[in-house]
């Protein structure tokens, strides 16, 4: 049988997502053990192979990879056209418009937004009407408020603590993100038991671990 090839995002979301593949039955021993390794074989009926975020769709757009693992944030930023077909309930926070307690919301300059995901924060403004000038950053947003580079930043929070700890306060909520199995339209009909099978199983272990993770939420 020809494996199915499931592209998963790299760091965080790989680790969150780790127990629930296990969970689900697929041996995840190699990725246990990775080292530097970025292809894993252990279960014969899937093959892993760990990629960055924004390269997931790459991959399964060109049809490399059957299955994506992905948070949905990525795949709204890149405006996804294959099937978002399972939402694991890992991964969960939201995008906000986030500044300074100086930050005027209704300030007559154009607004300096700076972000890492530009298409959202552009769908975002154009939803309301506004029109700003978007910076693209990689990462560290939060600073860009308090050393004069943006006026707000558009980015995502999941404690809030990064906002906290540098004193920055929520101005809007946009959207909620979690991450989603994504499947290339093709490999739909081509593997539609296979995929039929891994779905069900990671659905289940994911509902598993849901309702632990909330139990435990609550018994704190
Ligand atoms: N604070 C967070 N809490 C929960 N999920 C998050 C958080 N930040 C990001 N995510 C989700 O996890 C995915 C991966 O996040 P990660 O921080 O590993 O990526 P990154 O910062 O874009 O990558 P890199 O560190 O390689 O630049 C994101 O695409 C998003 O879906
Ligand atoms: O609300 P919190 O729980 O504090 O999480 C929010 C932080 O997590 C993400 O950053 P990440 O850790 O990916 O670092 P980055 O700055 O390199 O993107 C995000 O960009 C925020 O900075």
């Amino acid at each position: 049988m020809v494996p199915i090839k499931i592209a998963l995002t790299k760091g965080r979301t790989e680790e969150q997502v780790l127990p629930i593949l296990e969970a689900s039955g697929i041996d995840c021993q190699g990725l246990r053990n990775k080292r530097r390794r970025l292809i894993f074989k252990e279960d014969p009926r899937y093959e892993i192979i760990l990629v960055k975020g924004p390269d997931v769709l790459t991959y399964l757009n060109s049809g490399a990879v059957q299955v994506g693992i992905v948070g949905s944030d990525i795949l709204a930023e890149q405006r996804n056209s294959q099937y978002a077909m399972l939402d694991l309930s890992v991964g969960k926070c939201r995008f906000v418009l986030a500044s300074t307690e100086a930050f005027d919301p209704h300030q007559q300059r154009r607004k300096i937004i700076a972000t890492k995901y530009p298409n959202i924060t552009k769908d975002y403004f154009q939803r309301i009407g506004e029109d700003v000038e978007i910076v693209k950053i990689e990462g560290s947003v939060e600073l860009a408020p308090l050393v004069g580079l943006a006026d707000a930043i558009v980015d995502i929070v999941e404690t809030g603590n990064t906002l906290r700890e540098n004193n920055l306060r929520i101005y809007a909520k946009l959207m909620q993100v979690n991450t989603k199995l994504v499947v290339n339209r093709l490999a739909l009909k081509q593997f539609r038991p296979q995929l039929r099978v891994l779905m069900t199983n990671l659905q289940r272990a994911d509902a598993k671990f849901a309702a632990m993770n909330l139990i435990d939420s609550y018994a704190k």
